[in-house]
């Protein structure tokens, strides 16, 4: 039956680079060399006989998986219903065979098959007695919900003679193809019996994966609820950024456009895609960043406030802090590409006919030497402002890439995110107030009798830095930092009557 006698490789041989040419077709090369994938001499924990690692199905990921077995230097053996007619599609060095031949010899079976044809290998009950089957399994997310175990506990009590371990479910087939340089490295592993844990980590470890323990088999059900997430901290985030853009979109539609049209007849609708767009995102960008230092300051006043740090803050307050990196990274966004789209502003068509418009009526009212210091200065300033914010934004950004992180320690990343972050929003809302100027206070910027837009947006940044100024205060910061090292409130210890703590509690819970 067998297509090729699979040579067992020794070790020696495993740390060559596996020579293509020995293998024939697409699906033969294995697309990283043993050299390539950096293996801390891994293999040379396998004993010299290369294990025989079996896999039934001939599926997509069959097939990944077996070529990367391959190329990894490993024996492998498929069971298929129906050998004949896939025997082509595997890598000429994998044996291809039914499925009740395949699970003889190798001692891990990999089952690449859906959960609902689980039931149709029981007839490989005898002969899987005493191996480690691997649950490659992804379930969709109705089935996720409507099964209460795992499918990997649904496999284990299929066969309870077998030791079932979760793994590479994570992995997609096209990341086997492609080898781990590309996607995610990590492998979750969980089993009830560590010995088979280990036997397959090895196996992920020499196919240049990395592999994560995560416990019994009971944490199947996490480990398979994992590719069914989409993005998940970055829902409410997303959500209040966008909740931003329509209303600042709208407010700015309905002062630079509707007001022009409806009071001075005059078509600006021109301004909707970019124009428009432009004073809305920095708006957006703004609100979110100062959004980013709201929820610290609020923490630092509640604690204040209640004079000890070892009560929890309200959920909406927790939730809220654990969304600052996402809702920073949505600001960095907006802002980058307000930046991109305010070195437009002048290379549109409608600026030159403005210019030259307004250059055609100062020679008709024979004007000349059109120069307004103040503007003038004004406008270096702020756009110079802007950019330092933007610079200071980029390297938050920088560092929150985790492989930037992990080069930095505690305080480095916190002096980066939490005093840079800060420097940030007090650059802004100077960039944003030289901007403004004093149009806050000039009748004619009241469209509709809506205040300018860049006023709205000053609110919440000023009560962040304002605050935050005021916590620098000796008083403040002193009493700050002694709550912060565990000091409390005398009040907070005096209460000891049952009835007084009850009280206590319920007002410091405000
Ligand atoms: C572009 C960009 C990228 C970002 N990337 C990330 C990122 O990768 N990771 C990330 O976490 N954030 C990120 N953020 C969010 C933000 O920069 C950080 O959360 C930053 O640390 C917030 O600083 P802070 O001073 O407001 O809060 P913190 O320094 O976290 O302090 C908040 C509050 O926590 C409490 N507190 C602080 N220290 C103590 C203590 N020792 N004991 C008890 N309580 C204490 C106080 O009440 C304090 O006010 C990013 C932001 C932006 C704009
Ligand atoms: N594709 C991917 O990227 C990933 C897939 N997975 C998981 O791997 C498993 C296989 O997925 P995939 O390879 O994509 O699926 P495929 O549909 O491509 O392959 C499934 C294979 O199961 C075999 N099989 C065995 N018994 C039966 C049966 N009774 N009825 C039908 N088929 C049977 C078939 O092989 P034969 O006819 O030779 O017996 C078939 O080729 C799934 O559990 C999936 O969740 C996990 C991570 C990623
Ligand atoms: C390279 C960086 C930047 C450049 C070149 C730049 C440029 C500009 C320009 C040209 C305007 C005027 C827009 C108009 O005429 O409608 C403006 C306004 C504004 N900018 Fe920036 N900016 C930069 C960075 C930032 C950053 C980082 C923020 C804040 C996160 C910001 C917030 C604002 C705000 C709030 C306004 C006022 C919008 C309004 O109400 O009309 N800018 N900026
Ligand atoms: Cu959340
Ligand atoms: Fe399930």
């Amino acid at each position: 039956m067998s297509k090729t006698g699979a040579s067992k490789p020794c070790v020696s041989q495993m740390c060559q680079p596996i020579v293509a040419t020995k293998l024939s077709g697409k699906m033969d090369k294995p697309l990283i060399s043993r050299r390539l994938v950096d293996s801390d001499s891994s293999l040379a924990e396998f004993p010299s006989e290369a294990p025989k690692v079996g896999i039934l199905g001939s599926g997509d990921f069959a097939r990944s998986l077996a070529t990367r077995l391959v190329g990894s230097g490993l024996s492998v053996v498929v069971g298929s219903r129906h050998p004949k007619r896939i025997v082509g599609l595997f890598p000429s060095a994998a044996k291809v065979t039914f499925q009740a031949e395949a699970v003889g010899s190798p001692e891990v079976i990999f089952v690449a098959v859906f959960r609902e044809h689980y039931s149709s290998l029981c007839g490989l009950s005898d002969q899987l007695a005493g191996k480690i089957l691997v649950d490659v399994s992804n379930p969709t997310e109705q089935e996720h919900l409507q099964h209460r175990e795992s499918n990997a506990e649904y496999l284990a009590s299929l066969f309870p003679t077998c030791t079932v371990v979760k793994a590479f479910n994570v992995i997609s087939a096209w990341t086997l193809q492609a080898g781990p340089r590309d996607g995610n490295r990590q492998v979750p592993i969980c089993s009830d019996q560590p010995e088979a844990k280990r036997t397959v980590s090895e196996l992920a470890h020499a196919m240049g994966f990395t592999p994560v323990d995560v416990g019994s088999l009971a944490s199947a059900q996490e480990i398979e609820a994992i590719p069914l997430r989409l993005l998940p901290g970055w829902k409410v985030p997303t959500i209040l950024a966008l909740g931003l853009f329509i209303f600042f979109y709208t407010y700015n539609f309905i002062r630079d456009v509707l007001q022009p049209y409806v009071q001075e007849n005059k078509n600006e609708f021109y301004k909707l895609p970019l124009s428009v767009v432009n004073t809305t995102l920095p708006c957006v960008a703004y609100v979110l960043l100062s959004l980013v230092y709201l929820p610290g300051v609020l923490a630092a006043t509640l604690q204040l406030w209640r004079g000890t740090k070892y009560h929890r803050f309200p959920d909406w307050l927790d939730h809220w802090l654990q969304h600052r990196k996402q809702i920073g990274l949505l600001s960095f966004f907006c802002a980058a590409l307000h930046a991109v789209y305010s070195v437009c502003l002048p290379v549109r068509i409608s600026y030159r006919y403005n210019l030259v418009n307004l250059a055609i009526k100062q020679v008709l009212t024979n004007k000349s030497h059109l120069w307004v210091e103040e503007n003038v200065w004004r406008m270096e300033i702020y756009l110079s402002l802007g950019v330092l914010a933007l610079g200071v934004l980029s390297l938050l950004a920088v560092t929150s890439l985790p492989s930037i992180a992990n080069s930095l320690n505690w305080r480095e990343f916190n002096f980066v995110q939490s005093t840079l972050g800060f420097v940030a929003l007090v650059l802004s809302t100077l960039h944003t107030l030289t901007y403004g100027w004093t149009r806050a206070f000039e009748e004619s910027s009241y469209k509709f009798y809506l205040p300018p837009t860049f006023t709205l947006t000053l609110l919440v940044p000023c009560v962040v830095i304002l605050v935050k100024g005021l916590f620098l205060l000796p008083c403040l910061s002193h009493r700050l930092s002694k709550i912060r090292r565990g000091w409390e409130k005398d009040s907070a210890v005096k209460f000891t009557l049952p009835m007084d703590h009850a009280l206590a509690q319920k007002t410091s819970h405000v």
